[in-house]
């Protein structure tokens, strides 16, 4: 089964579109320049509704221990999605600090980036015990205000057919429409998505939230995750 995970959810009812949709995951963002931006409160109240429903991924970027330590208090992750330039020694960090496990995001836009995920993976796994999972996103583009939730989509062709140390999951410009295709091609562990299931910068389209899955599970169910990657 390929995990489906629903990034930048910040109302009640577009995470409740997600969670009765089957995500699997539901993410929650916290860098202030993002449209998808929560605050605590809210996070802590949508981090309530999921629990138990669905795995709950906290999303920063570049932050330090003060505001991972309020996260943490306040919606009680699953999971730390990094999505800044953090080092493999701050990811180190943070695991050992806040004993979670991490998805630390790559972008990839050439083979040297691919071989960079490698290297990040081969390193998680040699820190952890498997726990962690890397996300392989589109690179921004220069000057752009987020590293990513742009709705850019990165050549799929670049890891077809990759096996990396840990799982991982792919995102960058997905939709309902492409959804499918980047499963049967690349057949990662999970696909990310957050502009492409959006009816305007931030707002979450209950409809799209539920195509996205079911176009998603519809490819898993036609063989498109043949790798049967642990879940
Ligand atoms: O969603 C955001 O606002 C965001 C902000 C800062 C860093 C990452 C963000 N989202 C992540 O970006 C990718 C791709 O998103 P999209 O589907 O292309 O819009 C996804 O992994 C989100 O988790």
């Amino acid at each position: 089964m390929t995990i489906i995970k629903i990034c930048g959810l910040s109302t009640p009812d577009t995470l409740a579109a997600a969670l009765d949709s089957g995500a699997d995951m539901v993410g929650l963002v916290f860098f202030p320049k993002s449209p998808r931006c929560v605050d605590l409160d809210t996070a802590r109240f949508l981090a309530d509704q999921a629990r138990g429903r669905a795995a709950i991924v906290a999303l920063t970027v570049d932050a330090d221990d003060a505001l991972i330590e309020d996260i943490v208090a306040a919606t009680r992750p699953d999971l730390l999605q990094l999505h800044g330039h953090e080092t493999a020694a701050r990811v180190a960090a943070i695991k050992a600090r806040f004993r979670r496990p991490v998805m630390k995001a790559v972008g990839i836009a050439s083979a040297a980036d691919v071989a960079a995920a490698r290297d990040l993976a081969a390193t998680l796994l040699a820190q952890a015990d498997g726990e962690d999972r890397i996300l392989l996103d589109a690179k921004p583009p220069k000057d752009a205000a987020l590293p990513g939730g742009n709705g850019l989509p990165f050549d799929r062709n670049l890891v077809v057919g990759l096996d990396l140390a840990l799982p991982f999951m792919v995102s960058g410009g997905l939709d309902p429409a492409s959804v499918a295709e980047a499963i049967r091609l690349v057949t990662p562990w999970g696909v990310d998505v957050s502009s492409g299931v959006e009816r305007a910068p931030g707002v979450k389209d209950p409809a799209r939230i539920e195509a996205f899955i079911k176009a998603a599970r519809a490819a898993c169910d036609d063989g498109g995750d043949a790798r049967g990657k642990v879940a």
